[in-house]
């Protein structure tokens, strides 16, 4: 254990460098030590030591003793006024207390049998690295598009709701882009940067597509739209743009399930119905198996928002039961009504195109208002799907493949293709286009109307049959009614002979595999179709149906196997290289410089790895920083220890002992010389996924109302969220992936605003901007000189940048020791992130890799003087620290499974349960959407003779 230690002694050798530093006090520099390897590098401090380098000995009568170190300094006179006004200044503060004066002038003293290792703030720190600029050239997206709402072919109600309501005119690149296609009741693909309009683009289309429905929708016609969300506060974002929306027309009733609410209610809102759903995944899911009022037979519309991260959450399974359950209930909805009427309608006064088209338009004062297919949908038992994601990967390229049906790809980065159609290959029956270079993007009428017009003509008039067919893989072919009678013959002989070949090697437990079943099944329909029509063209027309051959196809792929990633051009991207020893202060300081300092009012973001690092540290540094106690947080604790204390009655053996271990860490503090620090007014936030869901909505919903103030969280707060005023979004921890860092960093500089991003790294990790370069990001080195200086602000009294910042720490420090509980806190935060660190994924492990951590000094940026060693004993052994296990949604009793006829089974996990095998140990339980948690097998009791 020794080579784990923390040094606190300045070998002799070492003494110049600390003159040196002393000389420039006021020029702040992080010491460095050039033979840095990534290894350990501190010692076991001799007993004794500490006692001999005492530079300045305040005795009991309080005069100074000057020691030999600082007397072979040449700023000695300097150096001695200043500690002589310290110590006027903090009179009687050093009674009786001794103080060594080491590089830093300052040193926390500890009684040396809690281990008995103390460490200075600036000594023994890695080198920073400097990481010059590659010549990278980031993708940029424009993200206005210079025409108006009232450019779109919509609702006139919805223009002016629009503008008075949300304030907004004109569009947005993605919206003029994605909204007639969406209108044209199209399945779409739409990846654009972060904060760039997605949802608007996909919300406003769905409600022209519902409004137009006549006779008018009331909330009883069932679901006919589902948005699927990965988070609850994306969840509740979404709905409440959806409220929003719907103002003019007050017969759409958006409805809102995202988990962590009672199932009670939530069942209610359901019977009273809704016309659009929107919910994470799990808590869909955990309706679709307990409320029977929950059907999705009408149900014409599916989005999957960030379509990557609902996939690498592993809510896959989630995802395609959702899907299937739509097919389902549509399958099963015979009677129906109102479509019987229409179909008869329909039937006895055959008309022309004309008449048709006007009947489908309807009049509001002067104003003429389009009937879009998106509402021919709707009254259909089609459905059309969205997917969106700013951010592709793999297995977005693969959903898409299995759930959208002749889609259409709207990527509205620079160079990339601004629309892929599938359809228009097929048309032209051109070769497929590559998709590189803005030469090469297939060509997209300015005016958005113009793309409806063309797009109407390729589907009314070239192929009807085939769009229709062809566009709804899944319910086409369940719904032979939608099809001539000769269809429905081919289509069942089709699907017999695919299905007799495929059920065969098929898992017919994985609704994943259905779906590809059911994909490859209306593939090999419409090939048979087309031979039958025209034998001698067979070969064309293969190559003309077959989805996988088309411009779409090829785009997408070109943009995944890219892999290129996108920012907004607003956002200043910058890093800092900080030595592990110094995080936490510069973390302080930044807060302090961003929200006190510079900018009164900042408001920003940090993230961090692990929940237990989020609440420790949001309520430490609230603490230190602004003196305020987090009363809210204090309650929760007391009556999480008060349920510790109920179900743990035996433990008042272990309890005295805990009495025992606060004993030791009782550590012999006191205030440094610059004494105390000045509060500032600093609003703190945390948020992460264990959170109680009111607590967690209550949070989200004070930040985003808050002028100003700081927002701690995990990545439960890095998808989506639309958070006004953000400007600066930090990440103490470096991201799991270079997607995670697109994300996290678009939570600033949203809609053109400007904003910035700073990532903190430490020495060793600095190679990791590397990785982000073949990513096509670009990121700045911010000199980290600077970085301690806004500590001097909040300890006025500190001569140097140096001791304020070491008068920081030493609160941070006193603050974690005051109690048992706060230590405890610590060594979770502390033991969280090294276990985090440890899990990062393979392809970034090599710029962050765990081997090369410093553990002691990592220690000291958790605030903790113990050794790492120490501390873990300490976790484990104390009974009160076993943490509740979070809920896991993906777990599904099998008696819940036969609550839902025809509900797909899920694959077997431990002890009859169903588990996700994918589910991410780094995610699992912060996207925790509700279900029962897993119940704890007990042992069995051995029988009393
Ligand atoms: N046409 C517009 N003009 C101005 N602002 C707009 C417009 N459309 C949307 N916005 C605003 O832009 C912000 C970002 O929108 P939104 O949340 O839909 O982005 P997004 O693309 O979904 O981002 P992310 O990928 O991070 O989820 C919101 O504050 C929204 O109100």
């Amino acid at each position: 254990m020794d080579d784990l230690q923390l040094n606190i002694s300045v070998p002799k050798k070492d003494k110049k460098k600390v003159k040196g530093i002393e000389q420039n006090a006021s020029e702040y520099k992080f010491v460095s030590n050039p033979k840095f390897t990534g290894k350990t590098i501190a010692r076991k401090r001799p007993q004794n030591l500490a006692q001999k380098n005492k530079s300045v000995i305040n005795n009991a009568h309080g005069s100074p003793k000057v020691s030999k170190t600082s007397e072979q300094g040449p700023d000695k006179s300097d150096d001695l006024a200043a500690k002589l006004r310290d110590l006027s200044e903090n009179k009687g503060k050093f009674q009786g207390k001794n103080y060594q004066d080491l590089s830093d002038n300052l040193q926390l003293k500890q009684k040396p049998r809690s281990g008995g290792w103390i460490s200075s703030l600036f000594k023994n720190n890695p080198q920073v690295p400097r990481i010059g600029q590659r010549a990278i050239k980031p993708i940029v997206e424009k993200v206005f598009a210079g025409h108006n709402f009232s450019d779109l072919d919509i609702h006139p109600h919805s223009v002016a709701n629009l503008q008075q309501n949300l304030g907004l005119k004109e569009l947005m690149t993605v919206q003029q882009n994605a909204v007639p296609i969406i209108l044209q009741g199209r399945d779409v693909l739409i990846r654009s940067q972060t904060g760039s309009g997605k949802t608007l683009a996909y919300a406003l289309p769905i409600i022209e597509g519902l409004q137009a429905i006549r006779p008018k929708l009331n909330r009883h016609d069932g679901i006919r739209v589902i948005v699927v969300i990965p988070t609850r506060e994306l969840a509740v974002q979404t709905y409440e743009l959806f409220v929003k929306l719907v103002k003019p027309f007050t017969w759409i009733v958006p409805g809102l399930l995202s988990g962590g609410q009672k199932r009670k209610a939530e069942k209610a809102r359901l019977r009273k119905g809704l016309s659009i759903l929107v919910g994470t995944p799990g808590r869909i899911n955990d309706h679709l198996r307990h409320t029977q009022s929950l059907n999705f037979a009408k149900t014409g519309c599916l989005v999957l928002d960030e379509a990557d991260r609902l996939l690498d959450m592993g809510y896959e399974k989630d995802v395609a039961a959702i899907v299937k359950a739509i097919e389902d209930h549509k399958k099963a909805a015979t009677y129906d009504p109102m479509a019987m009427i229409k179909q008869n309608i329909v039937k006895a006064n055959p008309v022309d195109d004309e008449t048709k088209d006007s009947n489908a338009n309807e009049e509001i004062g002067e104003v003429t208002i389009k009937k879009h297919n998106l509402t021919e949908v709707f009254l259909s038992k089609e459905k059309q799907t969205i997917l969106l994601s700013a951010t592709l990967t793999k297995a977005v390229e693969n959903l898409a493949g299995i759930t959208l049906v002749n889609p259409v790809f709207v990527d509205t980065s620079e160079g990339k293709a601004v629309i892929a159609d599938s359809l228009k290959a097929n048309q032209s029956n051109e070769p497929p286009k590559k998709v590189k270079t803005n030469k090469d993007t297939p060509k997209v009428p300015e005016n958005p109307k113009i793309v409806e017009k063309e797009q109407e003509n390729d589907t009314d008039e070239e192929k009807p049959a085939e769009v229709k067919r062809g566009l709804k893989a899944f319910t086409g072919l369940n719904h032979p009614e939608l099809f001539k009678k000769e269809d429905v013959k081919q289509a069942t002989t089709a699907k017999d002979s695919v299905q007799n070949s495929v059920e065969e090697d098929s898992d017919s437990d994985s609704d994943y595999e259905y779906f590809k079943v059911q994909k490859q099944l209306a593939a090999k329909v419409k090939v048979v179709k087309n031979s039958e029509d025209d034998d001698s063209d067979e070969e064309v027309e293969d190559t003309k149906l077959a989805p996988e051959v088309n411009t779409f196809a090829e785009a997408l792929k070109t943009a995944v196997g890219e892999d290129d990633l996108v920012l907004p051009a607003t956002v200043n991207q910058t890093f800092l290289i900080v030595p592990m020893k110094l995080r936490l202060v510069t973390l302080c300081s930044l807060i302090v410089e961003h929200c006190v300092v510079n900018k009164k009012g900042g408001k920003m973001i940090v993230f961090m790895a692990t929940l237990e690092m989020v609440d420790y540290h949001s309520e430490l540094i609230e603490l230190v920083l602004t003196g305020k106690d987090v009363k809210v947080k204090k309650k929760k604790l007391e009556k999480s220890k008060a349920k510790k204390r109920k179900a743990n009655e035996d433990d008042a053996e272990d309890a005295e002992s805990s009495e025992e271990d606060s004993d030791e860490f009782q550590v012999d503090y006191e205030e440094p010389s610059e004494g105390a620090l000045i509060p500032v007014d600093i609003e703190m936030f945390s948020l992460h996924g264990s959170m109680p869901h009111e607590q967690r909505m209550e949070v989200f919903k004070q930040f985003r109302a808050a002028k100003s103030g700081v927002l701690i969280c995990t990545d439960v707060a890095a998808r989506g969220i639309d958070v006004p005023r953000v400007d600066l979004v930090l990440q103490y921890c470096a991201p799991a992936s270079a997607t995670d860092y697109v994300h996290r960093v678009g939570r600033t500089g949203r809609a053109a605003r400007v904003g910035a991003a700073v990532m903190f790294l430490l020495p060793s990790e600095a190679q990791f901007i590397r990785h982000l370069e073949e990513k096509r990001i670009r990121l700045r080195q911010t000199d980290e000189t600077r970085a301690l200086e806004a500590l001097r602000t909040i300890a006025p009294t500190a001569t140097s940048v140096q001791r304020a910042a070491v008068a920081v720490q030493a609160r941070l420090e006193k603050t974690t020791h005051t109690n048992k509980d706060w230590l405890l806190r610590a060594s979770r935060a502390y033991t969280s992130w090294v276990r985090f660190y440890a899990g990062y994924p393979r392809d970034v492990r090599e710029y962050l890799d765990s081997k090369k951590l410093h553990l002691g000094h990592a220690a000291k940026a958790f605030a903790l003087r113990d050794a790492p060693a120490t501390l873990a004993r300490r976790v484990k052994s104390n009974p009160t620290n076993k943490k509740d296990r979070p809920s896991n949604r993906l777990t599904v009793h099998e008696d819940e499974e036969k609550k839902r006829p025809g509900f797909a089974k899920l694959k077997f996990g431990f002890g009859g349960r169903h588990i996700n095998k994918q589910s991410s140990m780094h995610t699992a339980s912060e996207y925790d959407s509700g279900l029962p948690p897993l119940e704890h097998s007990q042992p069995k009791k051995k029988k009393s003779k």
